[in-house]
């Protein structure tokens, strides 16, 4: 059933292709960079030079977060999933936002400062001090930057840049339909984006990444992928970064992230991750792809996200930080013609049934 009607995103599952605001997930992949498909999302049109470099500006200089978020990262448990210490930071940012800016005002500063606290996390956590942001650099090198204390090479910078676009929106996905539960009450765009960080956060949503990496690791070897999978699947274990709800192809975004992580893997020295990867992939669609179960997103992107220097619980972090843009773009679209979402379940239970006082109960 369809919530509402959208011009954001256009997902063709049986033939795996995939639009934003009808450019096609290759070309931007090709072509743009993380800040121009944001603009795209929000504003429904491709910035020229002037409005690029105007937009890039006012995302960097909304990278600082606030005194008590930096607090509360130094001093939260450092053994918290990073996505519980997101959410509970966006939620701080929200409470110190007092200010009346609009929706979009609050999705740029909001989607400027996430990596700067994912990436504080991922460092103080390992006893590390965090990186200020730097204004010079767009928004995916600033991130690498952020984590490693180094500039990233063009191809790291490029793969990270690609896999935000990649990440930005993908219609009514589970996150991004409780984002739209939450804005129909007319609540706040914070309260919105916690919502769907608490939906992404699922291994059968945006945790997956994680999932398949770790997959990738305990296999630990091309020569006992064969019998890894067949076991998973003989156990009726689910394989994590396969099967979609739309795609009964591959998901184009895999593909293109295959590509990225052959070249960051070859480049990190982490090589025989990706050949085990493939191997699965092979693998498991001569198995599962009579059933319409490829590769999505999340297979390959934790290649990605681990060869860039990210900890395997961050992945989903990373997957929050690009989907905010689609988050709030569906939230903005949807509140220019609200109605209360309020769904109806079958019920199935008894009614009028008779009321026995308690010392009468069995
Ligand atoms: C960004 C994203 O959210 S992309 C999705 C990320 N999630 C994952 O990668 C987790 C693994 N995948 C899955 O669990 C599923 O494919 C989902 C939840 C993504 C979509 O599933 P649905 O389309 O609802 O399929 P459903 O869960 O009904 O399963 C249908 C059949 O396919 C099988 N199946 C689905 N996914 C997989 C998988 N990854 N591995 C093995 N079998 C699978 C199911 O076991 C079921 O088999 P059966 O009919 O013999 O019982
Ligand atoms: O569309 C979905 O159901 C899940 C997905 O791939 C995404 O959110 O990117």
């Amino acid at each position: 059933m369809a919530v509402k009607e959208t011009s954001i995103t256009y997902i063709d599952g049986k033939m795996g292709r995939l639009f934003y605001r009808g450019y096609s997930i290759f070309d931007l992949a090709e072509f743009s960079s993380f800040e121009e498909v944001a603009f795209l999302l929000w504003k429904n049109k491709l910035p020229n030079m002037r409005e690029l470099e105007s937009f890039k500006k006012t995302m960097s200089e909304h990278r600082d977060l606030p005194d008590q978020v930096m607090e509360y990262l130094t001093n939260v448990d450092p053994s918290s999933n990073p996505m519980d210490v997101l959410r509970t930071a966006v939620s701080m940012i929200g409470t110190a936002d007092t200010s009346q800016d609009d929706i979009m005002t609050k999705s740029i500063k909001l989607t400027s400062k996430i990596p700067t606290l994912i990436t504080a996390f991922q460092r103080i956590r390992s006893g590390e001090q965090p990186i200020p942001p730097d204004p010079s650099l767009s928004h995916a090198s600033n991130f690498l930057y952020m984590l490693s204390g180094e500039k990233p090479t063009e191809i790291e910078e490029r793969a990270m840049d690609v896999a935000l676009i990649l990440h930005a929106d993908h219609e009514m996905n589970a996150s991004t339909f409780a984002c739209l539960v939450i804005a129909s009450t007319l609540s706040d765009i914070y309260s919105s984006v916690i919502g769907g960080i608490s939906a992404l956060k699922g291994p059968l949503h945006g945790a997956a990444n994680s999932e398949a990496l770790k997959m990738f690791l305990e296999i630990g070897s091309p020569e006992k992928v064969e019998e890894y999978v067949y076991k998973r699947l003989s156990r009726k274990e689910r394989l994590m970064g396969f099967g979609h709800r739309i795609y009964k192809t591959y998901d184009p975004r895999a593909i293109i992230l295959r590509s990225y992580a052959d070249k960051v893997t070859k480049l990190k020295g982490n090589h025989h991750l990706y050949e085990i990867a493939r191997k699965v992939e092979d693998l498991a669609v001569r198995t599962l792809g009579e059933k319409g179960i490829y590769p999505n997103v999340d297979f390959y992107s934790g290649l990605v996200f681990y060869s860039l220097g990210f900890s395997p619980g961050f992945f989903p972090t990373v997957f929050a930080s690009s989907r905010v843009v689609g988050w709030t773009a569906q939230v903005m679209e949807y509140l220019n013609d609200n109605r209360l979402i309020r769904p109806k379940a079958i019920y199935v239970g008894d009614v009028e049934k008779p009321y026995v006082p308690i010392e009468d109960r069995s």
